[in-house]
């Protein structure tokens, strides 16, 4: 059986860094996991894991650019309707693996998720594939400090969802940087955390 997880979430929200991460975790529990890059303008640094599927080998922002003269912008969706086109060569990298964990690090463009259609069709490919697919959301927990961007950033996973339609998590990420909320006396604990009352009897 051959597992894929999307891992989705607006620009910067930590996708590359979960990504790296999860590829860790199934070294440690020795399962086999391959990391992809779908993002056509990452630079080759930001990644831990080298990807085993690259899209930049089939196209990247970079040479659109430089070719056809467009913005970066144009040039990402360009990317992602030239590989629309080109699902065999997605197809033919994929079929090298068997039993395997696919960690498919997607791009930061929101409009991906809620109103293209290059996501859904990548999902019904790898399923067409049997692939059992499954998506990761990643929301900056810094979001929940504000209500309107909470409020924003639970909409947007929600859109994202409705349109994969694939078992769906959503994760915060960057906990680490949530504020502890002044007005709560109990907090003052890490990351905002509520501090543990000592309970033990003397
Ligand atoms: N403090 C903190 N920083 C984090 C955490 N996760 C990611 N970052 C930082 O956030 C920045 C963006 O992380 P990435 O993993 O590149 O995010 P991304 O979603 O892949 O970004 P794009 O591919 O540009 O959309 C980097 O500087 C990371 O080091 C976290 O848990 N805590």
């Amino acid at each position: 059986m051959r597992y894929a997880v999307l891992v989705t979430g607006p620009a910067g929200a930590g996708k590359s860094t979960f990504c790296a991460s999860i590829m860790t975790h199934l070294h440690a529990s020795r399962r086999t996991g391959h990391l992809v890059n779908l993002d056509p303008a990452a630079a080759p640094d930001s990644f831990e894991y080298s990807p085993s599927i690259d899209i930049k080998d089939l196209i990247s922002v970079q040479d659109v650019m430089n070719e056809l003269g467009y913005g970066p912008n144009g040039g990402l969706v360009y990317c992602f309707e030239y590989l629309l086109q080109n699902m065999d060569w997605l197809e033919e990298e994929i079929g090298e693996y068997e039993d395997d964990y696919l960690i498919i690090d997607c791009p930061g463009q929101i409009e991906l998720y809620t109103h293209h259609p290059f996501l859904p069709t990548l999902v019904k490919n790898l399923q067409r594939l049997g692939m059992r697919t499954s998506a990761v959301y990643l929301l900056e927990s810094q979001f929940m400090e504000d209500k309107y961007k909470f409020f924003s950033g639970v909409l947007s996973a929600m859109s994202a969802m409705v349109n994969l339609e694939v078992p769906w998590i959503n994760v915060m990420s960057k906990m680490d940087l949530v504020l502890p909320n002044p007005e709560d006396p109990a907090a003052g604990g890490r990351n905002g955390l509520r501090t543990r009352r000592n309970i033990a009897r003397e």
